[in-house]
């Protein structure tokens, strides 16, 4: 599995740009805030359109200026994994978790509920209320509907830092294991010096520059 990465897109003054090929592992997003990090995980999700360049998973061109290729979000199979989580308040653990499950291709489904429950340890959450959820749980959740609705990789947006210190271990450790046991590939984007040298397999850096 292997992303292939090179997209630009002018916001404001600013010009956003990034270029990688990233194979497995984990895949950090470095720079100074406001150079586009969470810019660049959005034109991999298909929610913001780049200007120019590509965006190829597996070899599926996903996004191709110069070939007018542009697949919405939910046909990228990309899990997105937020700062604050995103459940759907008004919905309970367990349907949240199924929500992107059910709109997947039967084929594309390879983790079962139950797999990704006894994954993640989330049994004992499944009739809560997301407003109930810790930080450290619901982003276990987040995770989990992530990993349900078929991704082959994902994106974590700062993932961390609305977590208890506590409880941070307990969620790299997750993702350890998502990297190490379920070999997925990781696009990540932090500011913590300590996160990205346990995390990164590979750092890229993106540098400021305006138009
Ligand atoms: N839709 C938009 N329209 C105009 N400008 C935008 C838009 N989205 C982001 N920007 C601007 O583009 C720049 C990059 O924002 P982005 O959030 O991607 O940076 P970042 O590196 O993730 O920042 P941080 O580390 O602070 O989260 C910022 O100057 C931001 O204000």
């Amino acid at each position: 599995m292997s992303f292939d990465v090179d997209v630009r897109k002018t916001l404001g003054d600013h010009v956003v740009a990034a270029r990688f090929v990233a194979s497995d592992g984990i895949t950090l997003l470095w720079g100074p805030s406001g150079v586009g990090k969470t810019s660049v995980l959005n034109m991999i999700a298909g929610l913001m359109r780049p200007d120019q360049g590509h965006v190829s998973i597996d070899g599926q061109m996903l996004f191709d200026d110069s070939a007018a290729i542009n697949l919405p979000p939910h046909r990228r199979r990309i899990g997105y994994v937020f700062q604050d989580g995103r459940l759907f308040p008004h919905l309970r653990v367990r349907a949240n978790l199924l929500y992107g499950h059910r709109l997947a291709a039967p084929e594309n489904r390879w983790m079962s509920l139950q797999a990704v429950i006894d994954f993640l340890g989330i049994e004992h959450l499944l009739g809560r209320w997301p407003g109930t959820l810790s930080g450290g749980e619901a982003q276990r959740v987040a995770i989990g509907r992530a990993l349900l609705s078929g991704a082959r990789a994902l994106l974590m947006d700062e993932p961390l830092p609305s977590i208890d210190p506590a409880r941070r271990e307990g969620i790299m450790d997750v993702i350890l294991r998502i990297r190490d046991e379920l070999v997925l590939p990781i696009v990540y984007v932090t500011h913590n010096p300590a996160e990205a040298d346990r995390l990164a397999t590979r750092k890229i850096e993106l540098m400021p520059s305006s138009r």
